[in-house]
């Protein structure tokens, strides 16, 4: 049997794998010259998406919400502050491509910003993160973006995210709030919960469709 092969469009060669002559012709779309082997090199990845994943303020959640996309669960509780800069790799499947996410999680002091900034020029998407229950977290937002906007590429897909959606009771910041915010400055907005899992999923995947 011959494995099911998707076809990404930055075709990264590197495995080969073994196939039957009938399976070739419908992957590569050519015969086999005669003697040849029939493989073909599938791709292992169809592209990858770099991420840089943002807070704006000390515990909004974006530890947890990198291991809530990650590992699929919620560990309550800080994680040690991510010192300076750091990345999660993780491969998807969207539209049956393999799409390798890769996540740059950076730390949002004042004294790693010049570690930051260098990163900026080569991600695809930048998430940017506050927590609905707090408002100096959103306050902030408008900083960051000036910012991004100076750094980061032309064509870089910025998403704002209101993190811990489930804290509804404790809420200090209306959804309409980030909703008018991301208008302003033309990018998708989303709230989500590294607790419950809503929405984590979309959030990073939705800049690789
Ligand atoms: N209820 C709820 N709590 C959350 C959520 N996300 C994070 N937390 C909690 O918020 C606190 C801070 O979360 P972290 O993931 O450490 O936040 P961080 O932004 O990485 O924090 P620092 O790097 O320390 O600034 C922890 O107590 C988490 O358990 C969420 O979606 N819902």
């Amino acid at each position: 049997m011959c494995p099911v092969l998707t076809w990404g469009k930055e075709v990264k060669r590197v495995c080969h794998v073994p196939v039957c002559a009938d399976c070739f012709r419908a992957s590569s779309g050519s015969e086999l010259e005669t003697g040849e082997s029939p493989t073909i090199v599938p791709p292992l990845i169809g592209k990858t998406i770099k991420h840089l994943l943002f807070k704006t303020h000390s515990g909004v959640g974006k530890t947890s919400l990198l291991v809530q996309f990650d590992q699929g669960k919620f560990i309550p509780g800080s994680f040690s502050a991510t010192v300076g800069i750091g990345f999660t790799n993780k491969v998807v499947t969207v539209d049956n491509a393999k799409v390798k996410l890769q996540i740059w999680d950076t730390a949002g002091q004042e004294r790693f910003r010049s570690v930051t900034h260098a990163y900026y020029r080569d991600a695809h998407a930048l998430l940017l993160l506050y927590d609905i229950t707090s408002r100096s977290s959103f306050d902030n937002i408008r900083a960051w973006l000036t910012e991004i906007h100076e750094y980061a590429q032309s064509d870089v897909v910025i998403m704002l995210l209101g993190n811990k959606a489930d804290m509804n009771s404790e809420r200090a910041i209306r959804r309409d709030e980030g909703e008018r915010l991301a208008r302003e400055y033309s990018v998708p907005f989303m709230e989500t919960s590294a607790k419950t899992g809503v929405n984590v999923e979309l959030a990073f995947t939705a800049v690789a469709k």
